[in-house]
């Protein structure tokens, strides 16, 4: 992880994302070559446009679900080809499952074939309706198999259990980040996660949209601390399980609001937005907070960055993308 850290060829499936292109950021800047496998089914190409002039950065449109050519052969894989946002469970769950298993499987049959370490994205979304918190990674969680949320939690539940598979029967080197709530700039308002509708909704001076009594709980993690535990993980000598990678700060949803709130009123001098409310989601998870000990202990890692502080990193970037004119702010791109 410093200057003297060996530099590789890197796969990163999902890098034009919000994740993605984040870490295809830090991992140029040291000194890797980086490839992106993306099919643009949640992201835009304009996200990889800073990287296009960079020699040691190229790019492949695709999906993972296709089997990979051996001309992308690298020595590492970050697996973070996957829709997100829970708005896209109920649309494309069908998308999402091929995504997990047969995408996870292309991805670990190549790493096989290469050599290559790879390291899965999963997710807080394993311990579904969580009936212990914090959640360590022991807690094998509560996760409805047949409901709106299962494409996504069992998806990432099965991609799991193939990454244990290749690990124990093809000996290949496996990291699983179970990634808890992420925010920051580059998560458009339109993704329908919390942090960016409720920042894009201050901005425009529309309502925000409480979903449920906005007394579920989250922890919400700057994408950069995100990003140096991914890096952190993918370098380490830990040959276990899955590590949770998160915030350990635990916020309701209402507290959230009431800070975007607070915060864009303060940096645009604008008046404070509304709260509204509507019915909960089904099988939302009502408290969630990772127990992060064990990155803690076997990285050195753990989420540092406040709310305050990354909330307002995350409303300069939305405001960057609003041009705002006599009190009223336009959407120019
Ligand atoms: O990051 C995680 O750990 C996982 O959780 C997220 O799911 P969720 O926690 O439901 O994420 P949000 O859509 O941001 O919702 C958080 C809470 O805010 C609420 N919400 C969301 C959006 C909104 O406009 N209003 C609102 O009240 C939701 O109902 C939920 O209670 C997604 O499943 C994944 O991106 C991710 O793997």
């Amino acid at each position: 992880m410093n200057g003297i850290s060996p530099k590789h060829r890197v796969l990163v499936t999902g890098g034009a994302g919000f994740l993605g292109s984040r870490l295809v950021s830090s991992l140029l800047r040291r000194g890797h070559e980086v490839i992106v496998l993306d099919n643009f089914c949640t992201s835009f190409p304009s996200s990889l446009a800073e990287f296009q002039d960079n020699p040691a950065f190229s790019f492949v449109q695709a999906n993972v679900t296709e089997p990979l050519s051996d001309s992308l052969k690298v020595s590492r894989i970050y697996h973070l080809a996957c829709p997100a946002s829970p708005v896209l469970f109920t649309q494309q769950p069908l998308e999402i499952l091929d995504t997990c298993y047969q995408g996870t499987r292309n991805i670990l049959e190549a790493a096989h074939r290469w050599g290559a370490r790879v390291l899965l994205a999963s997710t807080s979304e394993v311990y579904g309706q969580a009936e212990r918190n914090p959640q360590d990674e022991k807690y094998r969680g509560n996760v409805n198999c047949f409901g709106p949320r299962a494409c996504y939690d069992e998806g990432k539940r099965v991609a799991e259990a193939l990454a244990y598979a290749y690990r124990t029967q093809r000996s290949l080197e496996i990291r699983i980040a179970r990634i808890f709530n992420t925010y920051g700039p580059g998560m458009h308002a339109s993704d329908g996660r919390v942090v960016c509708s409720f920042v894009g909704a201050a901005i425009e001076g529309k309502d925000l949209i409480i979903k449920g009594d906005g007394k579920s709980t989250r922890c919400f993690q700057f994408v950069d601390d995100c990003i140096t535990g991914l890096e952190s993980l993918m370098e380490s000598n830990w040959s276990g399980g899955p590590v949770n990678i998160g915030s350990e700060k635990e916020t309701t949803v209402y507290e959230l609001a009431e800070a975007v709130i607070n915060a864009v009123s303060a940096l645009t001098g604008r008046p404070k937005a509304r709260i509204v409310y509507s019915e909960a989601l089904p099988d939302d998870p009502v408290q969630r907070r990772p127990n992060c000990t064990l990155a803690r202990k076997i990285l050195g890692w753990e989420a540092r960055t406040p709310l305050s502080e990354g909330l307002s990193h995350t409303i300069d970037w939305h405001l960057n993308l609003y041009f705002i004119r006599d009190y009223r702010i336009k959407l120019v791109n």
